[in-house]
């Protein structure tokens, strides 16, 4: 049996690089960069999944948003490796006078996806957290203040996550988000933003997934455990096999 197909998408090339030179001779494993922002990544995600249903590859198994991202002071630092725990839309909704409200407290939809919990507990040394998927990148220490309390267990924004997101759940396969941290979140300073340093550490993330991805598959998560996995989840990979 063919092993199960994993579409990564990236954001820039430079990304999208990284990833593919820790992947090499694992041609289940498919990087392709989308395009920066949400939704770039909805569509080129959607794009590539429509692509697979008519390929005689086989559907992916999984989605996974990979690139940069910028983490908020103490709970992320630069250099280190995040895993979404959930991806949430951060300014999708509307200013009203009593503060923000999201599109789902409008009644439009959902503002966050959660990735399958024993797959992003198989990535030790990532530091777990909501990402958020930000429009415009955050550029003051208000702004990063105004996320942190919107957004409660947010360790990290970035601008593609949801719309892959989006696109992977409209065909039912699962979505993970890692994102090496570059800058900190809050106030705009570009000279201190370490890619070099980011994409070293969405490399090793990325090297560690054909593995968690094998555990997650046949249920081998570390400790043999199988908690925290909704029947949806188990439902999800079992039609995947
Ligand atoms: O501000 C600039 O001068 C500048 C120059 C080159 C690129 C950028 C970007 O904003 C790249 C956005 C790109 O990187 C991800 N990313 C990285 N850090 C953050 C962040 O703190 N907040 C949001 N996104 C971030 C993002 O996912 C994009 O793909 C700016």
């Amino acid at each position: 049996m063919s092993a199960p197909r994993v579409l990564i998408a990236t954001a820039v090339a430079a990304e999208r690089d990284a990833v593919a030179a820790v992947l090499a001779g694992r041609p289940s494993f498919e990087v392709r960069a989308v395009g920066v922002g949400p939704a770039a990544a909805a569509a080129g995600t959607a794009f590539a999944l429509a692509e697979a249903e008519r390929s005689d590859l086989g559907a992916y198994a999984l989605v996974v948003s990979a690139g940069i991202g910028g983490g908020f002071p103490g709970l992320a630092p630069v250099g280190s490796l995040v895993v979404a725990e959930r991806i949430v839309a951060a300014d999708l909704g509307a200013e009203t006078p009593e503060g923000f409200a999201s599109v789902a407290e409008l009644g439009f939809g959902a503002v966050e996806h959660l990735p399958p919990a024993a797959l992003v507990r198989g990535l030790p040394g990532a530091v777990r957290g909501a990402v958020l998927t930000v429009s415009t990148v955050t550029g003051s220490a208000r702004r990063a203040a105004e996320l942190r309390e919107r957004c409660p267990g947010a360790v990290a924004e970035a601008m593609e996550g949801f719309g892959v997101a989006e696109a992977a759940a409209r065909w039912g396969v699962p979505v993970l988000e890692l994102r090496g941290i570059s800058n900190a979140v809050g106030p705009r300073d570009r000279g201190a933003w370490r890619i070099g340093e980011a994409l070293a550490a969405l490399g090793q993330g990325c090297g560690a997934l054909p593995a968690a991805v094998d555990a997650w598959l046949t249920g081998a998560v570390p400790g043999g455990e199988r908690d925290g996995e909704s029947d949806g989840e188990s439902d999800e990979k079992e039609r995947l096999r």
